[in-house]
C-alpha cells in the first residue's frame, strides 16, 4: 500500500536537481520541505529557485507570483522535518553509500506507507533499497536537468518495487507537469546508458582533434537535431556528474563505457562546467 493523497512533498538535497524539483512541486501547488545538510546549501538552493522563478516570470510562464510559489517551500537541515511528508524525493550526491544512509534515515522518520523516490542517474534502485525493511515502496523518479524546463521523467522500477508504487510514481510526475517513460533497474536506465557514451565520444573527438569543440557541438546539433552538442551538454550537467555516471556504467557494463581521458583531467583540475564557471567553455 502506498499513500495516494499527496499534499506535502519532501526533497532531500538542495543542489541543482533538488532545488529544481522543489521549485516544480511548489509551482504545481504542493507544500515542499527541502532538506540539505548545511544551511548554506539550503540558501544556495533558494537562490537558484529565485533566479529560475524570476526568469520564468519575466517570460510570463508562471500562473502565480514567484513569492507565492517560493513561500510554499520550507528549507531545513533537520531530518525530522521530512517526517510529515506524503512523498519524499531524494536528490543528494550520486554515491551509493550516501543514498543508502539517506534512505535508512527516511525509513526511520517517515510514515510506512509513503513513496520514497530517488533521482539517481545511474545507481541501482534495488541496491539503494537493499537494506531497507520496505524496499517495495522505493522507486526511481529520474528528473532531467534543468528540472523546471525539461519535460521528461524516467520512472525506474526496482526489483522489489510494487505495481502500486510504480503507478503512483507516474501519476505524481504527470501531476508535476511532466511526461514519463519507464525503465527497468539496469545500469544507466534508458537515458544515461545511451547519453554517457555519446558525451564521452564527443569529448574524445575533441581531444583527438577531429574538430574544434564548437564544431563538434554544432555538427551534432545541426546534424542530428539535438538542442545541445555533447560538450555544451556536459558543461551543463556538470563534468563531475558525467564522470561519476561514466565510472558507474564502466564498472557495471565494461570497457565500452570507459570515461574519456580529458573528462577525468578536467574534473581533477576542478573545471566542472557551468557551475564552476569553466568546463569545456567559459561562463560568466
Ligand atoms: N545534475 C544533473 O544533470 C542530474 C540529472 C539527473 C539526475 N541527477 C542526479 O540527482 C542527484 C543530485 O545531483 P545534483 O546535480 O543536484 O547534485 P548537487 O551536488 O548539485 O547537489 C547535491 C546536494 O545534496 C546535498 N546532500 C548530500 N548529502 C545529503 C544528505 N545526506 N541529506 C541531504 N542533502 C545531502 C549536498 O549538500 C548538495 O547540496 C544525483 O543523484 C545525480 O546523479 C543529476
Amino acid at each position: 500500500m502506498v499513500r495516494e493523497q499527496i499534499d506535502r512533498i519532501g526533497v532531500v538535497g538542495a543542489g541543482t536537481m533538488g532545488s529544481g524539483i522543489a521549485q516544480v512541486a511548489a509551482t504545481t501547488g504542493y507544500d515542499v520541505v527541502m532538506r540539505d545538510i548545511e544551511s548554506e546549501f539550503v540558501e544556495n538552493g533558494f537562490d537558484t529557485i529565485d533566479d529560475s522563478l524570476g526568469r520564468l516570470d519575466s517570460r510570463g510562464d508562471l500562473a502565480e507570483e514567484p513569492a507565492t510559489i517560493r513561500d510554499r517551500i520550507e528549507g531545513t537541515t533537520l531530518l525530522d522535518d521530512l517526517g510529515d511528508c506524503d512523498l519524499v524525493i531524494e536528490a543528494a550526491l550520486e554515491e551509493l553509500e550516501v543514498k543508502r544512509e539517506v534512505f535508512a534515515d527516511l525509513e526511520r522518520v517517515c510514515d510506512e506507507d509513503i513513496l520514497l523516490a530517488t533521482n539517481t542517474s545511474t545507481l541501482s534502485i534495488t541496491s539503494i533499497a537493499s537494506d531497507l525493511e520496505t524496499p517495495e515502496r522505493v522507486i526511481g523518479l529520474h528528473f532531467m536537468n534543468p528540472v523546471p524546463i525539461m519535460e521528461g521523467v524516467e520512472v525506474v522500477v526496482g526489483e522489489k518495487t510494487t505495481e502500486a508504487a510504480t503507478d503512483l510514481a507516474h501519476h505524481v510526475a504527470e501531476d508535476l507537469g511532466k511526461t514519463t517513460w519507464e525503465a527497468d533497474d539496469k545500469p544507466g536506465f534508458v537515458t544515461n546508458r545511451i547519453l554517457m557514451p555519446w558525451i564521452n565520444e564527443g569529448i574524445r573527438a575533441y581531444d583527438e582533434g577531429v574538430a574544434s569543440k564548437e564544431d563538434i557541438d554544432r555538427g551534432m546539433e545541426l546534424g542530428t537535431n539535438v538542442p545541445m552538442g555533447p560538450l555544451t551538454l556536459a558543461d551543463h550537467i556538470g563534468l563531475d556528474v558525467c564522470l561519476h555516471a561514466s565510472e558507474t556504467l564502466h564498472e557495471e557494463l565494461g570497457d565500452r563505457y570507459k570515461p574519456a581521458y580529458l573528462l577525468t583531467r578536467k574534473v581533477e583540475a576542478g573545471d566542472l562546467g557551468k557551475k564552476t564557471g569553466k568546463g569545456f567553455y567559459e561562463y560568466e
